[in-house]
C-alpha cells in the first residue's frame, strides 16, 4: 500500500515536470503526453490526468472565426498567402510567418519555484480572455523576419468602447503593447515595456478593422526601439501612432529573483 502511494506520488512529481517543459513550449498536443502515461495502471492514469490543469489542445485564437467580418477575413487571407510562396512548382516558407496566439503566457514555465505559482494561478493573457467571439479584441499577428517588422489585423469589438461608438483608448494601448512587444521579444527574447508613447491622431470607429503595424528602430544593449502605425485597413488613416522601448530581462525578474 504504501509502496503503491510512493508510486503515485513519485510519477506525479516526474509527470508534472515533464508537463511543465511541454506546457513552456507553448504548443503541444495529446501525442505529446510523457510516454509514462500510456505504461502506467488505470487508476494513476485517471489521477494524473485529473490533474492537468490545461485542456490538451489549446485553442488558438489568431485563427478565423464566426465573427470576423468580411474584411478581416480577406485582410488574414492576404497576409497568409505570403507565409507560403511557390518556386519551381514547390511550395515554401514565404518571409510572412503567422504567430499563433493562447490565452495563457506559459512560454517560460520551466519549473522550480516557478512551477507552483504558475500551476496554481488562474492568469489568462488580458487580451485573450473575452470567449465570446467578437466581443473583445480579435487579432491576428503576421511577423516579417527578414525585415524585423509585423502587421497585426485588428477587430474591435462592442466591449471595447471609450468615447461613444469608439474603441477605448486603453484598449489600443493594450494592442500596442501586445503587439509591439510580441516583435520586440521575437528579436530580443524575453522583455518588458518600460516606455510606451502614443499619439492617438484619429478615432477608432467600434467593430472595424485597423492595422497595427510595428518596425525594429533599433537595438542597443538591452534596449529594443520599437515604432509603431495603427492605421485603417486600406492605410490611408492614421489612427495612432507610437514608440515603445523594450528591455531585456532575466526572467527571474518576474518572480523576485
Ligand atoms: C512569444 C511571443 C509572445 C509575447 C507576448 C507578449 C505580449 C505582451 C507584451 C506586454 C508587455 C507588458 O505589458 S510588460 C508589463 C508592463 N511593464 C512593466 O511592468 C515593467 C515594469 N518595469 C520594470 O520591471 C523595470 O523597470 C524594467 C525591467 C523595465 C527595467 O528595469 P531594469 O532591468 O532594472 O533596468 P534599469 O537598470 O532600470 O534600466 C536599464 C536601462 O534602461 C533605461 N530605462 C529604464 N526604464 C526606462 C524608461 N521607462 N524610459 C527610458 N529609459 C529607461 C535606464 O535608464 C537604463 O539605461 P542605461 O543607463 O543603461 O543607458
Amino acid at each position: 500500500m504504501l509502496r503503491q502511494g510512493l508510486y503515485v506520488v513519485r510519477g506525479l512529481y516526474r509527470d508534472g515536470l515533464k508537463l511543465i517543459r511541454l506546457a513552456g513550449q507553448q504548443s503541444f498536443n495529446r501525442a505529446h503526453l510523457p510516454a509514462s502515461y500510456c505504461h502506467q495502471p488505470i487508476g494513476v492514469r485517471a489521477l494524473t490526468m485529473s490533474s492537468w490543469p490545461f485542456s490538451s489542445k489549446p485553442r488558438d485564437y489568431s485563427l478565423p472565426n464566426e465573427s470576423w467580418s468580411p474584411e478581416m477575413q480577406k485582410l488574414y487571407d492576404h497576409y497568409n498567402a505570403l507565409c507560403e510562396v511557390e518556386e519551381e512548382g514547390e511550395k515554401k516558407r514565404g518571409a510572412w510567418w503567422r504567430l499563433p496566439s493562447y490565452n495563457r503566457t506559459l512560454k517560460y514555465a520551466t519549473g522550480g519555484r516557478c512551477l507552483s505559482k504558475l500551476l496554481q494561478a488562474k492568469a489568462r493573457l488580458f487580451t485573450r480572455n473575452i470567449e465570446e467571439p467578437g466581443a473583445g479584441f480579435e487579432y491576428v499577428v503576421f511577423l516579417n523576419k527578414p525585415e524585423k517588422s509585423c502587421v497585426c489585423v485588428f477587430q474591435a469589438g462592442h466591449l471595447l468602447e471609450g468615447p461613444p461608438g469608439h474603441v477605448h483608448g486603453g484598449a489600443i494601448a493594450t494592442m500596442i503593447d501586445s503587439v509591439t512587444g510580441t516583435l520586440a521579444t521575437y528579436l530580443s527574447g524575453p522583455v518588458m515595456t518600460a516606455n510606451l508613447n502614443m499619439n492617438y491622431r484619429s478615432p477608432i470607429p467600434l467593430g472595424s478593422v485597423v492595422l497595427v503595424h510595428c518596425a525594429l528602430e533599433k537595438v542597443e544593449g538591452r534596449k529594443t526601439f520599437i515604432s509603431c502605425r495603427v492605421t485603417s485597413s486600406d492605410r490611408a488613416k492614421l489612427h495612432t501612432d507610437a514608440t515603445g522601448l523594450f528591455l531585456t530581462i532575466n526572467v527571474g525578474h518576474l518572480f523576485g529573483a
